[in-house]
């Protein structure tokens, strides 16, 4: 499966702590990430991603590309709900294609937990 993996400043440690507990299963698939939350993953396990644009330069847009393309089977975004983004409109509109194209997304650590253990149960 194409998957993406895309976090927040305030949620980088979340999701490389996710990342790791699940890399097993994350290893036989396509990983896809924004820029820095891509480094960050790659740094701190041994997962091979490929590393679109840093969110604000544009890469949220380039995960929706993949996603209008129906290249891109689910995502786990960590959103911080806290803060506000520069690029607002850009989470926004990766959000709305995906309820377009029907992708499943998780925004949270409760929902991408769930993703992860289908994951782990459907291999
Ligand atoms: O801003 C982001 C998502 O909107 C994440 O981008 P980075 O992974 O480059 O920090």
């Amino acid at each position: 499966m194409n998957i993406s993996l895309i976090a927040h400043d305030n949620m980088k440690e979340d999701i490389v702590e996710l990342a790791k507990r699940y890399e097993e299963a994350l290893s036989h698939h396509t990983l896809y990430a924004t820029g820095t939350t891509g480094k960050r993953i790659m740094e701190n396990t041994s997962l091979n991603v490929h590393r679109f644009l840093s969110g604000p330069l544009g890469g949220d847009q380039q995960i929706g590309a993949k996603i209008a393309e129906g290249n891109m089977d689910f995502i786990i975004f960590l959103r911080d709900p806290l803060t506000s983004q520069p690029h607002e409109p850009d989470v926004s509109a990766l959000l709305r294609l995906c309820d377009v194209h029907h992708v499943p997304i998780a925004t949270n650590q409760g929902s991408a937990e769930v993703f992860m253990k289908a994951l782990v149960t459907t291999r």
